[in-house]
């Protein structure tokens, strides 16, 4: 079974577990276990349902993996986030994902040959690179953007322009000024070998840019960076880019993934070049849902989202196609990973009636990377994704509770409705909070989570269904970094170091509710699970059994 290329659709039925339960698929966004203490968010703040879960029923609580390897990632240092997640958790196997561009780069020295659509442009034009400067390996690595670099000036460019975005959500606040200050050592050896290169322009990757599922442009159309790099023109001028970041940080409150856009302007005060006619142009992020909107700005004629005059002619390629089924875009240096014969995909195959929602910060969580980084239904009949609109103009502290009821809400009368199989959303509080670095306002947020679980569970009661509750990588488990005995540090001014970014820890999963077979519980011979094991566990639970190649279930059904 599960050979492509064959009609092989069919699942086999599970020899003990019944059809026909509603299975509310719950993942809380950023929700990891850890030790307990003042700095473990989950821990503080009040959550009975969780906690329920936990002391409730030992076999039907457990944790899995959720970084490192067991999502795809190169290596056990390298901690979860939502695209590898929810990949993991709607697919069922695990691919080797972005950050293993690397390896292929290595691996592939014709890359600049393959791609002369780009290099086409470098005996006239300019070549602009732009993404996420930071070492997080959750959007980009620095040291891919070095090796594009390198292999740039090998191939021909003459004259390099870096459009840096800085980041504080994967990598802690204030690393800007060190990122930058190594991309200019960079950039100085670049123009010893005769090569005209420089930082061009920058920002904070939440403000400009790095914008998901149209969420902020909607609203602040001006606020993109494109805009600043066609036009040369930005709230903030300076003649470099490490002056940039350090009088950007001096601002009140000013942290990284905030800064207002900037461009590095000559002597008499002209930005040092915006996009052009006849440039290339590479955004180099490997993941897709911050790069979608950018890409599409970059290459369709006719997009809207915000006025791009003047639209230059250019030769644009992504790290990697960002989207599969819209082939955007459709120049890309390294091949994604090809995420197919999701669960999702097989279930609406076997009759599972589907419904999926969060907010729109989180919305293509549940939907697009649930179903391989696939944009839109498998089939409109038997699905309905409903999103909600996430506020927009604040920081997620000021809002710590997001969007909480309003998606446990549409869950609940997803549920008793009786017209969906299975009822899936992404309750995002505690990782969209905890990038903020706010202690308190994560704290209101974990408690906000934990009621809107309650309202799922609770629908799940009234139907006699099932829960599989989780979540996709840790984040408000932890808010501070720490020596390897587990003590927080401290900066240099001794401030307490906040981590913003997410975790290595693992994350919990609870199954339960009265629709559950007798004898159900987690085995306990595969004490390494990871997120990639749900799937197969999820479609147990909807009577089927898992396509071979899928990871194991997680779950055995005891004889009473
Ligand atoms: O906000 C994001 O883009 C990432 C962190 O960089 O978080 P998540 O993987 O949870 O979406
Ligand atoms: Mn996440
Ligand atoms: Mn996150």
């Amino acid at each position: 079974m599960g050979s492509s290329g064959q009609n092989t659709w069919k699942l086999e039925d599970h020899p003990k577990l019944p059809k026909g339960k509603t299975i509310a698929l719950v993942v809380l966004d950023g929700w990891g276990e850890n030790k307990p203490d003042q700095y473990n968010c989950i821990h503080v703040a009040d959550t009975p349902t969780m906690d329920s879960l936990k002391q409730g029923a030992p076999e039907k609580w457990r944790l899995i993996r959720a970084h490192g390897t067991a999502v795809g990632l190169p290596t056990e240092d390298d901690m979860g986030n939502s695209e590898v997640g929810h990949n993991a958790l709607g697919a069922g196997r695990i691919f080797a994902q972005g950050s293993d561009a690397l390896i292929l780069f290595q691996e592939n020295c014709a890359l600049w040959r393959r791609i002369k659509y780009i290099s086409e442009c470098f005996k006239n034009g300019t070549l602009h690179l732009i993404g996420l400067l930071s070492d997080g390996g959750v959007h980009s690595r620095l040291d891919q953007l070095q090796l594009l670099l390198k292999g740039a000036s090998e191939h021909g460019a003459k004259k390099i322009r870096v459009h840096i975005l800085t980041d504080e959500r994967d990598v802690l606040d204030g690393s800007s000024v060190g990122f930058v200050e190594t991309l200019e050592n960079d950039l100085a050896k670049l123009r010893e070998k005769g090569i005209d290169a420089q930082i061009a322009s920058g920002g904070g990757r939440m403000y400009v840019t790095m914008d998901r599922y149209e969420h902020r442009l909607m609203n602040h159309k001006c606020d993109s960076l494109v805009l600043c790099k066609l036009l040369g023109e930005a709230p903030h001028k300076f003649r470099n880019a490490v002056e940039a970041v350090k009088k950007l940080r001096e601002h009140p409150n000013a942290n990284d993934q905030y800064f207002q856009p900037f461009v590095v302007v000559d002597e008499n005060g002209k930005a040092v070049d915006p996009i052009v006619d006849g440039d290339a142009v590479v955004t180099f992020n490997f993941r897709a849902d911050r790069m979608v909107m950018l890409a599409r700005a970059l290459e369709y004629h006719d997009f809207d989202k915000f006025d791009r005059v003047p639209f230059p002619k250019i030769h644009y390629a992504g790290m990697l196609q960002y989207d599969g089924e819209l082939k955007l875009p459709s120049h890309y240096l390294v091949s994604p990973p090809e995420i197919e014969r999701t669960s999702g995909e097989y279930l609406v195959h076997n009759g599972v009636r589907t419904f999926a929602c969060s907010e729109t910060v989180k919305f293509g969580h549940v939907t697009f990377f649930w179903n391989g980084n696939r944009s839109g239904y498998f089939s409109p009949d038997m699905e309905e994704y409903v999103e909600i609109s996430s506020d927009v103009g604040v920081t997620f502290n000021v809002q710590p509770k997001m969007k909480a009821v309003e998606i446990a809400e549409k869950a609940r009368d997803a549920i008793l409705s009786y017209k969906f199989d299975q009822v899936r959303v992404n309750l995002q509080k505690g990782d969209m909070v905890g990038h903020t670095g706010d202690i308190q306002a994560t704290i209101v947020a974990c408690k906000a989570a934990d009621e809107a679980v309650k309202m799922i569970l609770d629908a799940i009661e009234q139907v006699g269904g099932i829960y599989v509750v989780t979540a996709d990588h840790g984040n408000a488990e932890d808010m501070v970094k720490r020596n390897k005995s587990g003590q927080p540090l401290y900066d240099k001014s001794g401030n307490l170091q906040i981590l913003t970014s997410h975790t290595c820890q693992p994350v919990p999963i609870a199954i339960g509710g009265s629709g559950l077979a007798p004898g159900v519980r987690f085995r306990k011979d595969v004490p390494d699970g990871g997120l990639a094991n749900v799937a197969a566990t999820v479609m147990n639970l909807h009577g089927f059994v898992a396509p071979s190649d899928y990871e194991p279930t997680l779950i055995e059904v005891a004889d009473n």
